[in-house]
């Protein structure tokens, strides 16, 4: 990975029929993946619900969140096929870890003794096999401490928070973007998604793939933790890490373009979406 322009695979909508095979015909909930969504700290409980909800409406067969306990009767009031547990120790139960095939940590997890507790306990303890999705403040709390992650591992920065893995300022991010991925990708030995306009998906030793879809309809709180749930939900059926980064944030800004063509960018809400994540991760269905 350069980094370097005429490096860049630009994807397009027609791209996503490259990953998004149509199902076998006898396949069950335990072919399509276990993800575990970690997060949603007091005041934060949207963010963990949007990336749970983007993660079914993906295909995910089956969806775990841990979460503050103040926010499972709205979750669950929301979305019924989401398994929610309260979670007011910091400790996410064995079982659920030792099952999940992806574990999403991060959205709404806040830098507390809550959520810092709770990352250490997903790097130590995860399964080898078990792909991360890092996001929001678990790349907060990676960033005040590094620490080498799982192969594999996906991280999905916006330019802030690029900025204080890479220990430099959000504009020098901006200026350099692909400079800025590069970086990432070789300091984290990780799948690096790097948000917003023009979003950049890189993995050391590959080439980079830039999303020219998305619009900025999509700068509102929530929009990255829907991403952050969809690329969970790819890699838990079985798309490998870098792929299903690529393939989710190409499905998020087409998703976000189709719902901003309904009704307009002003105004666009992450929960707008779903039904158009769905509709594009079967493009057998709507060609
Ligand atoms: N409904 C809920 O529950 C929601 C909960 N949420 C949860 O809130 C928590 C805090 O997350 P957060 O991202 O809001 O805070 P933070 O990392 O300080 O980011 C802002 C900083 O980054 C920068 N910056 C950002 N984008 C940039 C860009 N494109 N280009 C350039 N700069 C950019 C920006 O810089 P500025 O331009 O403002 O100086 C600012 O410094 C987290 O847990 C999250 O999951 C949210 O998901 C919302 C919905
Ligand atoms: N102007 C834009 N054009 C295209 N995509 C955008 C634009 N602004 C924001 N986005 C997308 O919206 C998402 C915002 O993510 P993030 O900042 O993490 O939001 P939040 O943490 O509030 O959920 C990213 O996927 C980003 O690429
Ligand atoms: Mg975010």
């Amino acid at each position: 990975m350069t980094g370097a322009p005429h490096e860049l695979e630009d994807l397009r909508e027609d791209d996503l029929a490259r990953w998004l095979r149509p199902r076998a015909r006898d396949s069950h909930k335990g072919d399509h993946g276990r993800v575990l969504c970690i997060g949603g700290d007091s005041g934060h409980g949207g963010a963990i619900m949007l990336a749970a909800e983007a993660a079914l409406r993906c295909g995910a067969g089956l969806v775990d969140v841990a979460t503050h306990v103040l926010h499972v009767p709205a979750l669950l009031a929301r979305r019924p096929e989401v398994m929610a547990q309260a979670v007011d120790d910091g400790r996410v139960p064995a079982a659920l870890l030792a099952s999940a095939d992806v574990i999403l940590c991060g959205p709404g997890l806040g830098q507390g003794d809550w959520g810092a507790a709770m990352f250490a306990q997903v790097l130590d303890d995860a399964r080898p096999d078990t792909r991360l999705v890092l996001d929001a403040d678990a790349l907060n709390l990676l960033a005040r401490r590094p620490r080498a992650l799982p192969a594999d591992s996906i991280l999905t920065p916006h330019p802030g928070e690029a900025a204080r893995l890479l220990g430099i300022e959000a504009s020098e991010v901006q200026r350099d973007r692909a400079g800025a991925l590069q970086g990432l990708c070789a300091r984290y030995a990780a799948v690096v998604v790097l948000k917003g306009a023009g979003t950049l998906v890189g993995a050391t030793g590959r080439g980079a793939r830039r999303i020219s879809a998305g619009n900025p309809g999509m700068a509102v709180g929530g929009m990255g933790d829907v991403l952050a749930g969809t690329i969970a939900g790819l890699c838990a059926q079985g798309l490998e890490a870098a792929d299903a980064a690529a393939c989710g944030a190409l499905l998020h800004a087409c998703a976000g373009d189709a719902a901003a063509g309904e009704g307009g960018e002003r105004g666009l809400l992450p929960a707008d979406l779903m039904p158009w994540l769905r509709r594009l991760a079967n493009p057998q269905a709507t060609a």
